[in-house]
């Protein structure tokens, strides 16, 4: 469902160097990364701040276009045809809305409807069983500005699952929430992976996550895949840590070093 191979991107950006000086440098925020997701998989994808994560989710959306390697998502090149891509995946950003922030959460629902060309019997249904385990009824009718976080959370999840795509990509969709919001969440991922076979990719800080929902892990680091494997083979690699937490720790720790 996701193959990316030998993928790459780097960034020019400008440095001041003394007072007047000023010197173009190349950031490689990834470099050649090679992975594949099979259909049904529900991965999660870990790494330090700066690691380039954000940049892999991009590349994966079409977002940002790869300066190097091959990158396929449900058989489409994400920068190419992104138009047609949006069919096939939902995407979350923890960090930052999807929804129209002044309209009533149905009525963001309905232009999603529009634009992903949703017929309004199925949009109709499919919004129920979103509702209905996603809890959306109370607020339904309010505007997303006035939402607390997990309620919009939750309304982004669901506008991401409106069409019903193969494949799910959320960037850290638990940041900022109680632990009960975060259950919730983590509950209805859990669901929408073995019931509807929807293939996940997650990126998160938040190891109990990736614990609770990924069979299967990737580490990335100074924009290079370091691990991919089992949690208990993630584990394995620092035999003398005992929780998920010190491990990761300890991996991250033993390449630090500034970007
Ligand atoms: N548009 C850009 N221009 C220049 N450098 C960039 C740009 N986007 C990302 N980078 C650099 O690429 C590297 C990887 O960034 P990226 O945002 O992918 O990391 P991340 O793993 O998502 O980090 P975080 O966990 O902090 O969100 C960083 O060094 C970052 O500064």
């Amino acid at each position: 469902m996701i193959e990316v191979d030998g993928a790459g991107r780097s960034f020019t950006v400008t440095r001041r160097k003394g007072l007047l000086r000023r010197e173009r440098e190349v950031v490689h925020a990834v470099s050649d990364l090679s992975f594949q997701i099979a259909a049904g998989e529900f991965v999660g994808y870990l790494g330090p701040n700066g690691a380039g994560k954000s940049t892999t989710i991009k590349m994966l959306t079409g977002i940002l276009a790869p300066s190097a390697g091959r990158i396929r998502v449900a058989g489409l090149d994400p920068s190419r045809r992104r138009t047609a891509l949006a069919r096939h995946i939902g995407v979350v950003f923890g960090q930052r809305t999807t929804l129209w922030w002044d309209l009533p959460l149905k009525d963001s629902f309905t232009l999603i409807r529009h634009l992903y060309k949703v017929d309004q019997v199925r949009h109709r249904e499919r919004l129920a069983e979103l509702s209905d385990v996603l809890e959306l009824g109370p607020f339904l009718d309010k505007p997303v500005r006035q939402l607390s976080l997990g309620q919009r959370m939750r309304g982004d999840i669901a506008a991401a699952l409106l069409h019903d795509p193969p494949v799910l990509i959320l960037d850290e969709p638990t940041i900022g929430l109680d632990v009960v919001s975060k259950a919730a969440v983590r509950e209805f991922l859990r669901g929408v992976n073995a019931e509807r076979g929807t293939t996940v990719l997650l990126t998160t800080h938040d190891l109990g996550d990736i614990e609770r929902l990924c069979r299967r892990v990737m580490l990335i680091d100074h924009g290079r895949l370091t691990f991919d494997g089992t949690l208990d083979a993630l584990r394995a690699t620092v035999p003398e840590e005992t929780s998920i937490e010190d491990v990761v720790t300890r991996l991250y720790t033993r390449t630090a070093e500034p970007r």
